[in-house]
């Protein structure tokens, strides 16, 4: 196996991770170098890759041998292996398939107008509380707009951004993100499982909480699905799989699961990312001038900035990619298992290993960057396509993972922050509340978060 540091008994490596992980795992792969260290999450045997050309020889090149997730305890209770996020095989290969398919023709019927209508009720929230100058704090804001993004465009669902009471999705998300956030070390040390029976337990019954309340919108949908006029992603999955010639595969409890999972992969991530926008445009006062300009320029003062003009604007574009660098939401991306030795660079992954990429690490690797501790948007302005909404993306930069199981919502999650960023920006100055800038350091949980802070807007 690749080289790596010495594992304790029980533990293995997890007390060298420290307070922040993903710095103490960069430190550690720079010390071994080569690209690809082992280490011991407990008796987890895990190998790190942290260099570009091997996460594409892995992902890529190897793709059928590493296709699968390694799944931890709390991953199986997520979706019994029964869901996108954790399944294998055929089973995931079917399901996949009908999920992209139907997010193409999502495009087609526009149903990421969704989302557009989220940021817009979301920017009227944000006008009242700019018009009585409040301090304020963006984050319970931004993730109603995450999950409404997701949920919208699922199920033409939404949550109102005045309203006290709590969806039910956000509140099992709340107790799901709380369950997972933190890492659960009984996932990596079979002896302390019976002290987290309660935790256990609590994930289990949101988690169905969630397959409940996915099932319940199936029901109606079927009911109420005109096959020519879809309204959303769940109407156009039930079309996709009707003209399967193996639609007898695919059975509501399951597609319930997949389903949570776009909850469960798709709130966190993207609303993390927007608190991280906020908090660097709010410290980069000229920056954010710059893309107010740009969006005048391209957008129109007055109108409300739609899909066409994502080509046109570049330093947003940038901005975005930059934060998702930086402060990138998923640090270690989701874990991979080997399902047989994959021989690779001189040394041997054994079957059964958990793979991880380190997406952080790269992220800061000063070999793929000038100085990557900086926020720079402009290292993106001479990538930038012109071809489509995005980046000619650099090989270090892997936020979305690598290959054929790479995020399937990448589409949706760059719509919802084009949509909500190109608003926030148009329509209001983001400011810290006092001479200080906002504190960018995070807190490394599962994803790397922001610590809470207030910020001032200003009408443009
Ligand atoms: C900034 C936002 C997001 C980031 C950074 C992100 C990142 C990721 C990453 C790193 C993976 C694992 C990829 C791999 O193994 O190679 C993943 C998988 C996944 N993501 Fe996302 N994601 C985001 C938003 C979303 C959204 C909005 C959705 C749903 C609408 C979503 C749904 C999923 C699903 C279902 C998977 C599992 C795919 C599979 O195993 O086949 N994600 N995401």
């Amino acid at each position: 196996m690749p080289p790596g540091p010495f594992p304790l008994p029980i533990i293995g490596n997890l007390h060298q991770l420290g307070k922040s992980p993903y710095k103490s795992l960069k430190a550690l792969s720079d010390r071994y170098g080569g690209g690809l260290m082992t280490l011991y999450m407990g008796s987890v045997p895990t190998v790190l890759i942290s260099d570009p050309s091997l996460v594409r020889e892995i992902m890529i090149k190897h793709n059928d041998q590493i296709i699968d997730r390694y799944n931890s305890g709390s991953a199986l209770i997520i979706g019994r292996e029964k869901n996108l996020l954790f399944s294998k095989g055929s089973f995931w290969i079917k399901y996949r398939n009908v999920f992209s398919a139907a997010m193409n023709n999502a495009r087609k019927f526009n149903v990421s107008s969704r989302i557009e209508k989220q940021a817009i009720s979301l920017n009227n929230h944000f006008k009242v509380i700019a018009n009585t100058y409040q301090v304020f704090n963006p984050h319970d804001f931004i993730r109603k707009y995450s999950l409404n993004g997701v949920i919208d465009y699922s199920f033409s669902d939404s949550v109102e951004y005045d309203s006290e009471t709590d969806h039910i999705a956000i509140k099992a998300a709340e107790i799901m993100e709380e369950n997972l956030a933190s890492g659960n070390p009984q996932d990596f040390i079979p002896m302390l499982a019976p002290f987290y029976q309660d935790k256990k337990a609590k994930l289990a019954a949101a988690v169905g909480q969630v397959w409940d309340y996915c099932d319940s919108a199936i029901q109606v949908h079927r009911k109420t699905l005109i096959a020519d006029k879809p309204r959303d992603l769940l109407d156009l999955l039930l079309v996709e799989i009707e003209k399967s010639d193996q639609k007898d595969f695919y059975n509501d409890l399951d597609l319930s699961r997949c389903l949570t999972d776009l909850i469960v992969a798709g709130h966190e991530t993207v609303a993390i990312t927007l608190g991280w926008l906020i908090i660097y445009m709010a410290n980069n006062q000229d920056i954010q001038e710059k893309v107010y300009q740009e969006l005048n320029r391209v957008v129109g003062a007055g109108n409300t900035p739609s899909l066409s003009n994502r080509k046109d604007t570049s330093l947003l574009n940038a901005c975005i990619q930059e934060v998702m660098r930086i402060r990138t939401a998923a640090p270690l991306a989701l874990p991979r298992k080997a399902s047989s030795d994959i021989h690779v660079g001189g040394y041997v992954i054994p079957k059964d290993t958990q793979v991880l990429m380190n997406v952080y690490g790269l992220a800061m690797d000063d070999k793929h960057w000038d100085r990557p501790e900086e926020f720079i948007p402009e290292r993106w302005i001479s990538n930038i396509s012109s071809s489509s909404d995005s980046v000619n993306n650099t090989d270090a930069f892997i936020p979305f993972g690598v290959g054929p199981r790479m995020c399937v919502g990448m589409g949706v999650a760059k719509d919802e922050l084009f949509y909500c960023a190109s608003q926030m920006l148009m329509n209001f100055r983001w400011m810290p509340i006092d001479d200080k800038q906002i504190d960018d350091e995070g807190i490394a949980r599962i994803a790397l978060e922001y610590k809470q802070y207030q910020v001032r807007i200003e009408n443009r």
